[in-house]
């Protein structure tokens, strides 16, 4: 299936209120019809702003990122479920990826498992415990993701050819760590550009600040789908 490169492009709503929320989506107009709502967002009403967003027909990647006792992952899941999101995300830890699946049923709610955080590097694996490099966690993951039944992984554009490697073309890979040319990297510790990103394999891109905090917004979102397009058309 082909999916056009706008459609691969999801925006994070990384923004203090509902208000500005909807202020960026008026701005992106047609630019951008896929926008995760993420922590910051969430806790500021950015649970009904996605029921607001999919009754205008943009799709949603409530990005959560659960842990937690299997039992309160199923039931979180079937929630997120009931809200007609697309893609919820879990920690990429078997027992956590088990009871999110579990919760999602046969709902039409992805699941995605977050593997390493692109804002990681050795030293913080390291620092968590963690002993193994980040490519072989990430793999690991990838392995864990697929034996539980998730539909997809978060990681950088970076691992991205090794996870399809492991977990094949059914599940889908969604990267951050996205920086065009010329963006600041922030805090984030494996990047890549958008055009490379495609290049390396990956199904979507999610993108902050390289927009939100661009002069002009609307152009940065159309600058990345250029290259996703171009990219894609290789
Ligand atoms: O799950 C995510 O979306 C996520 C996972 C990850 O490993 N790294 C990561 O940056 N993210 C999210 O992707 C977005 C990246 O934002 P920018 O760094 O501003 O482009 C943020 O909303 C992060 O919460």
């Amino acid at each position: 299936m082909i999916v056009p490169a706008r459609e691969r492009l999801i925006v994070a709503l990384d923004v203090p209120s509902v208000a500005e929320a909807e202020h960026l989506v008026e701005t992106l107009a047609e630019s951008a019809v896929f926008y995760k709502i993420g922590l910051e967002l969430a806790i500021a009403g950015g649970i009904d702003f996605a029921g607001e967003l999919i009754a205008a027909g943009y799709q949603v990647f409530l990005d959560l990122k659960l842990h937690d006792i299997a039992n309160t992952v199923e039931r979180a899941t079937r929630k997120a479920a009931e809200l007609g999101v697309s893609f919820l995300t879990v920690h990429a830890y078997p027992q956590t990826m088990r009871a999110a699946v579990a919760g999602r049923g046969d709902s039409e709610l992805k699941i995605l498992g977050v593997s390493v955080l692109t804002s990681w590097d050795q030293s913080d694996l390291a620092a968590a415990g963690v002993e193994a490099s980040v490519a072989a966690t990430v793999a690991r993951r990838a392995a864990q993701a697929k034996e539980a039944g998730v539909d997809g992984l978060v990681c950088s554009a970076e691992e991205v050819a090794a996870v399809r490697a492991v977990v094949g073309r059914d599940m889908a890979l969604v990267t951050p760590g996205i920086r065009p040319t010329g963006s600041a990297v922030g805090d984030q510790k494996r990047v890549m550009g958008p055009g490379a990103a495609i290049r390396a394999g990956a199904d979507f891109l999610v993108v902050g600040r390289p927009i939100i905090a661009a002069p002009d917004p609307k152009r940065a979102a159309d600058l990345i789908v250029g290259e996703i397009a171009a990219a894609a058309a290789i």
